[in-house]
């Protein structure tokens, strides 16, 4: 299990992360999402061992990662800025790979670099980006982490690669475990993917949920009513409120019964109840959230 308790985090004055709380499930996949600068990266920095936090606690499987070989060792980190050494080619690289994880799969290597059709001999400063990052997926992936850690891993990469590289993470979860934790804007994919999801906003955690969870409380909804009752809504969560001519528009987040109790006492003549998008639910929690997104989208 990864969990990070309590993180506080400065850079000079700028107060990055703020009372941090996150839990990612053993053999899970679990979303990280959030707006342009808000703390995604600096996180997975700091989860990865790479960064130390002023205050407050990160660990896996109990153990503080930072500075701690035998749990980087288990981890696989695919960063938003890929680094290899300039000239090494991806034969190379993999050798490199090979001394530094004690679980290094050859036969698997073999069977990716086959299937991703890259080249072993060309100089990896040569890839383009999007064949750089399969060449980092390729080499991870063969050195069978425990917990893999991609920070908008699929971004930049085509359809039909995406669709491998998300098989073969769900694959190894599925088979033997991996805990997975992936920073990506792409909601849409993350929604058919994840477990659980976690909504950063300003360096703090808006809200950490069951994905499943999440979506069976969010709710959107469109009621008429011909004898409208005076505030009909006061006993809702509603996070967003339209009118469409006499029907309104609302998205509430509480249990769809007691949704269905409230409006139905109202005696509407017309009441659909609909799901949402997990990038609905982003925009709304947001929305609520966050004025500057509550200008731009409202
Ligand atoms: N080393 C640093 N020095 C100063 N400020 C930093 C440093 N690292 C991150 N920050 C600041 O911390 C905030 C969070 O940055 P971070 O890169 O974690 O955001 P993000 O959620 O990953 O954004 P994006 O979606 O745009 O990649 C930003 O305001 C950034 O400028």
């Amino acid at each position: 299990m990864i969990k990070v308790t309590d993180v506080n985090k400065s850079f000079d004055q700028f107060k990055a992360l703020t009372d941090l709380n996150l839990h990612v499930n053993k053999g899970s996949i679990y979303g990280l999402v959030g707006t342009n600068g808000a703390g995604k990266t600096t996180i997975i920095k700091h989860i990865t061992g790479i960064v130390c936090p002023d205050s407050g606690q990160i660990t896996i499987d109990g153990e503080a990662v930072f500075d701690n070989r035998q749990i980087k060792q288990r981890m696989g980190f695919i960063p938003d800025d890929l680094f290899f050494f300039s000239t090494y080619n991806l034969k190379e690289m993999s050798k490199f790979y090979k001394n530094l994880y004690p679980n290094w799969n050859a036969q698997r290597y073999a069977h990716m670099v086959t299937q991703f059709g890259l080249s072993e001999n060309r100089k990896l400063a040569r890839f383009s980006k999007g064949m750089q990052k399969q060449a980092a997926f390729v080499l991870i992936m063969s050195s069978m982490p425990d917990y893999l850690i991609l920070d908008e891993p699929i971004d930049g990469l085509d359809p039909i690669v995406r669709k491998l590289v998300w098989k073969y993470i769900v694959e190894d979860v599925a088979e033997r475990e991996m805990t997975v934790l992936v920073s990506s804007h792409n909601l849409k994919e993350l929604e058919g993917i994840c477990d659980s999801i976690g909504i950063l906003s300003k360096g703090h955690m808006v809200m950490e949920r069951d994905l499943d969870e999440l979506k069976s409380d969010v709710h959107k909804i469109q009621v008429a009513y011909k004898n409208k009752p005076s505030e009909p809504y006061k006993q809702l969560n509603v996070l967003h409120r339209e009118a469409r001519g006499t029907v309104d528009l609302l998205i509430v987040r509480d249990k769809r019964e007691f949704v269905e109790q409230i409006i139905l006492a109202g005696e509407p003549v017309l009441f659909d109840m609909l799901p949402l998008s997990l990038e609905e639910i982003f925009i709304y929690e947001l929305g609520g959230v966050d004025n500057e997104i509550q200008n731009i989208i409202f």
